[in-house]
């Protein structure tokens, strides 16, 4: 397979040209029958990854969350070697840092909202995160939601609260699978414009998976086609 970047939207405006917000992606990946050759190298901070169902993308995913292990290569992000298949780098996938945003917000239905971000805030994160409780709440727009009870909150609300908790784990990177795929045009238009936000004012490197053309130039500087 190739990876060729296809499309350079907002290169110059975000990418800052350093090594440790580059990706490299270099790797062949197995799953029964299924077979898949990426080769993604960028220097870009937000790339998306685009393709046919099936093609691979949220395999591609997986394996840079340390959830799928490729029969072979390399996966550097951020200057950071997260797997090497010749010196038999590894990394556990809960060393990875990395915030994963799913299709369905998968919001644990028993807890409100504040105890929802708060799951992802554990350990040292607690007492010094780069991405504090007021700060994510300030960012997503989710003040109000904080006491609600996840049952009876729009998509749209249960994914700002999937990413808020995605950031408040500190990662380093954040990997979108989808995010809005779930949701109807009109909620689709509301959440995107937080997607910006997250995007310009985290600085964290991010890779972002969709089918729709419209959101992938509205967020992402550089598109791989996987497949
Ligand atoms: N656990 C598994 N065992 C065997 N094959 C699998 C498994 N998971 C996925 N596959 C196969 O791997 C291929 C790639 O799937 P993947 O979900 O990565 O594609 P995708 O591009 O994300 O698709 P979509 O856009 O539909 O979500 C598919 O052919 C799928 O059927």
């Amino acid at each position: 397979m190739n990876a060729a970047p296809i499309d350079g939207a907002h290169a110059d405006a975000r990418h800052d040209g350093r090594d440790d917000t580059s990706f490299l992606i270099e790797i062949a990946l197995r799953r029964g029958d299924f077979l898949r050759e990426v080769s993604i190298r960028s220097r870009h901070r937000v790339i998306a990854l685009v393709g046919a169902s099936g093609a691979g993308k949220t395999s591609v995913l997986h394996a840079i969350a340390g959830l799928l292990r490729p029969a072979r290569g390399r996966i550097k992000i951020a200057g950071r070697l997260l797997f090497d298949a010749e010196t038999r780098i590894d990394v556990p996938a809960h060393r990875r840092r990395i915030g994963y945003v799913f299709q369905d917000a998968r919001l644990f239905p028993h807890l409100d909202v504040r105890e929802n971000l708060l799951y992802g805030l554990r350990g040292d994160a607690r007492t010094h995160p780069r991405f504090a409780l007021h700060e994510v709440v300030a960012l997503l727009g989710i003040d109000a939601l904080l006491p609600r009870r996840v049952r009876g909150l729009s998509g749209g609300e249960q994914q700002r609260i999937a990413i808020g908790r995605a950031l408040l784990s500190q990662p380093d990177l954040l990997l979108l699978d989808e995010p809005l795929s779930m949701l109807d045009m009109d909620r689709r238009d509301e959440l995107l414009p937080y997607l910006q936000r997250v995007r310009d004012e985290t600085a964290l490197p991010m890779i972002y998976v969709s089918h729709v053309p419209d959101e992938v130039r509205r967020i992402a500087d550089e598109v791989h086609r996987i497949g």
